[in-house]
């Protein structure tokens, strides 16, 4: 029975692969994209972009891949969490447009399926103008001349890792606030004497893994993290001063939120906010929710497997 599940399993994951080909070559689409978790060995996508004519492939991994043909095949990193196949593929698609590897009138064709499965067992199509509020996606294009995209990635995967984990047992809240600091800076009072200061900026890029716990420790701070959008950390524990600007959010969220989303509404920046409360972050451009991710009902330090969920805002409109 086993052999005759493999055998079906590998017979439509060649299918699928063949009919995005077929796709392709009838449909305006501008890349197939793939989640390569899926495979363990790289020969089958290796030998698929040897079929590709003018259509891109576009690769998407929670892993840094060494991309064989850059010329043929773009790649997107997504965070170390656990998503829906849609979900996936639309965070794919956010970085693909901040990244200028996608645009917000682009049909995208996806093939996804169960991490190291072997096995694709999902196509669809995203078309980005409808799947997502085409203001909002419009303002992504530009993101990227604000917050390496690796950056963005990063803190949205240290603000999971909060939500889910929380500290000491106990729910955390904080927020971050990416890119355009400098204006951003204007905008803030220090609630503490700021931890970074003294340090060089070698010593204090989010990017740099040994800062983690660091991190996590001054998100039980008071206030916000300030960051460059080349990673480096400004500062911790400020208060945004942005009371007046009116925002575009739901009225029961309280004054983290408020805060957040009005300094990415008077300045370039992205926020990103884990809630105390809820244990829901989101992530803030240009005043709104662009994207948001619940954590599980039960608090704990869950590991991803088994339970990191998520939701766009339209989803859940
Ligand atoms: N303007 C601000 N700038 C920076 N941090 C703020 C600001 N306002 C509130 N905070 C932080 O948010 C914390 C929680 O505030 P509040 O409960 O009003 O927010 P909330 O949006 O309901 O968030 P949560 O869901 O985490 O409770 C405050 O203790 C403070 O650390």
């Amino acid at each position: 029975m086993d052999i005759i599940k493999q055998d079906l399993k590998k017979c439509l994951t060649e299918k699928l692969l063949k009919y995005a080909l077929e796709l392709a070559n009838c449909l305006p689409v501008r890349a197939i994209m793939v989640y390569a978790d899926v495979f363990q060995d790289e020969d089958k996508l290796k030998n698929y972009v040897e079929k590709l004519d003018n259509t891109r492939l576009v690769l998407v991994s929670r892993e840094n891949l060494k991309i064989p043909d850059p010329a043929k095949i773009d790649f997107i990193k997504v965070p170390h969490i656990k998503l829906t196949r849609l979900g996936q593929m639309k965070i794919a698609v956010l970085v693909g447009v901040s990244k200028g590897i996608f645009h917000p009138q682009d049909i995208i064709l996806c093939l996804s399926g169960i991490a190291e499965s072997g096995v694709l067992d999902s196509l669809f199509i995203i078309d980005i103008g409808s799947e997502f509020e085409f203001f909002e996606v419009n303002q992504l294009e530009h993101l990227h001349e604000v917050v390496r995209p690796e950056v963005f990635l990063r803190v949205l995967e240290i603000a999971i890792d909060l939500a889910v984990e929380g500290r000491e047992g106990k729910p955390i809240g904080t927020t971050f606030i990416i890119g355009d600091s400098e204006k951003v800076l204007e905008y803030c009072e220090q609630l503490i004497l700021n931890p970074f200061k003294g340090y060089d900026e070698t010593e204090r890029n989010i990017l740099d893994p040994r800062l983690e716990e660091t991190i996590k420790e001054f998100a039980s701070l008071d206030g916000a993290f300030v960051i460059r959008g080349d990673g480096v950390i400004e500062t911790a524990g400020a208060f945004i001063r942005a009371g007046g600007v009116v925002v575009d959010i739901p009225p029961g969220l309280g004054t983290r939120h408020r805060s957040a989303a009005a300094i990415t509404a008077i300045t370039k920046a992205v926020a990103i906010t884990v809630s105390e409360s809820t244990g829901t972050v989101m992530v803030f451009y240009g005043g709104k929710i662009i994207m948001e991710i619940e954590r599980p009902l039960i608090f704990g330090a869950l590991k991803p497997e088994e339970g990191k969920t998520f939701s766009l805002r339209e989803e859940i409109k």
